[in-house]
């Protein structure tokens, strides 16, 4: 099915690069950053600054030895975009992140930090409205059913039962290891503090921190798991064999998803996995610290995944929504609450263009609440391990006929990866560049 020069018809694909994993969704309440730096940029960052009407309100410490002492004592008026790019790069050389900020004493949601208006676009889902629910130990032909039905009408569902694949004492495990990375006392933490992907291996906060036109609540270890070996000593002693262990256990996981959204296409179960989209693998293990106010700020603005398949560990604090529009056309979040017991799963970009539109890649985002706990989640993104030039992805060639004839055109890995680059798309949906 993979084809190695140019084909008549769009084949199936291959690779993302091991930091690739997110763009900005090409909705107005979304231009305002996204989550990865190397998906793209916006450039509107300016707008940002007319927005903040109470510059005492922007900076506060209740402690007088603060960390961040730059930071804070910026409270006298709002920052023009010099202060601002000062600012950012003081947090930033800080090395200790949002966690660091929460450490030292902030009383109000610093104004770097600010989002215009967080909850303003669409409103939140009536109650009793859920993501669906796909149980793995139902006899195939049924999961595969319910699979394929959750990721067309949701691109998003919570995965139950999947036992047989991970051990019981799995999430919790490293979304506990996952905490105490991040609780680790600030100097300790500060020395794994960094940007570059060295060995595959990051921890910042904000991965587009120097780009985005306001910063989010949360702070990331990112891993590179594939197609490029990662660098295991690189990964904090306090969460390396959680997270080694986690990622086997979430390929077992997107492994036996995508065999049920392959069947769900009427396809061979092998299908995407034969396409090596359980090579290229992402780890995020993000930590939103509690906020003092939750709702003048975003963990996680919203973005679609770019790549094929998420699975996402949560622990029991809560702040995800998916952007779900119903029958009658209405939009709303739902909130994709913490079920002990399930995952949660999520089509990416990828998937929504092999599997030509029937599954869906949406929105989501990540919202602060004003528990007093802080919020761990650990995402893994599922993309092609393999690339070259001559190597095309597309809707998956099965599945274009003429009654149904293919909604996007090919395009090598290099194309899809270099649209992210480019400024003036940025505020464009990926998928839409690559439709017909
Ligand atoms: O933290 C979460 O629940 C969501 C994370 C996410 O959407 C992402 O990293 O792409
Ligand atoms: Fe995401």
């Amino acid at each position: 099915m993979l084809c190695l020069s140019s084909p008549p018809v769009p084949v199936t694909c291959r690779h993302l690069t091991v930091s690739d994993h997110h763009r900005p969704a090409g909705t107005s309440d979304t231009r305002r950053g996204f989550y990865h730096l190397q998906w793209g940029t916006d450039n509107k960052s300016s707008q940002l600054h007319t927005t903040h009407k109470h510059p005492s309100r922007l900076h506060s410490s209740k402690s007088s030895g603060a960390r961040n002492p730059t930071i804070m004592a910026s409270a006298a008026a709002a920052a023009p975009d010099s202060d601002r790019a000062a600012l950012l790069k003081a947090f930033d050389e800080s090395r200790t992140g949002v966690r660091g900020l929460v450490e030292s004493g902030v009383s109000t949601v610093p104004d770097l930090f600010v989002h215009p208006d967080p909850y303003a676009t669409v409103p939140l889902a009536p109650p009793g409205v859920s993501i669906p629910v796909v149980d793995l130990s139902l006899p195939a032909p049924l999961a595969a059913a319910a699979a394929a039905a959750a990721a067309r009408d949701w691109g998003f569902f919570y995965l139950v039962n999947y036992e047989a694949l991970v051990p019981a004492d799995y999430p919790a495990k490293v979304l506990a290891a996952v905490r105490a990375f991040h609780e680790l006392p600030a100097p300790e933490r500060a020395t794994h503090y960094g940007r570059a992907m060295g060995g595959g291996v990051s921890y910042s906060s904000n991965v587009d921190l120097f780009r985005s036109p306001a910063a989010s609540w949360r702070d990331t270890i990112q891993l590179g798991f594939g197609p490029m070996r990662l660098d295991t000593e690189r990964i904090p002693p306090v969460c390396r064999s959680e997270i080694l262990e986690w990622e086997v256990h979430t390929t077992a996981v997107a492994s036996a998803v995508m065999a049920l959204l392959s069947e769900g296409l009427g396809l061979p179960e092998a299908t995407l996995e034969e396409a090596s989209c359980l090579e290229g693998k992402v780890m995020v293990c993000h930590y939103y610290p509690v906020c003092p106010e939750p709702d003048r700020t975003m963990g996680l603005v919203p973005h679609t995944d770019p790549g094929v398949l998420t699975v996402l560990a949560q622990d029991g604090v809560g702040g995800l929504q998916v952007k779900h529009t119903n029958e009658d056309g209405e939009s709303y979040w739902v909130d994709a609450k913490p079920v002990p017991g399930a995952l949660v799963i999520n089509v990416g970009d990828l998937l929504q263009i092999m599997s030509n539109d029937k599954y869906k890649s949406v929105e989501h985002r990540v919202v602060m609440n004003s528990c007093e706990e802080a919020r761990v989640s650990v995402a893994v993104f599922f993309n092609p391990g393999k690339r070259g030039e001559s190597v095309f992805y597309g809707p998956l060639p099965e599945l274009a006929s003429s009654e149904n004839p293919p909604k996007y055109r090919s395009f090598t890995m290099s194309e899809f990866l270099g649209v992210f680059f480019k400024r003036d798309l940025a505020s464009k949906a990926l998928i839409e560049h690559f439709q017909l």
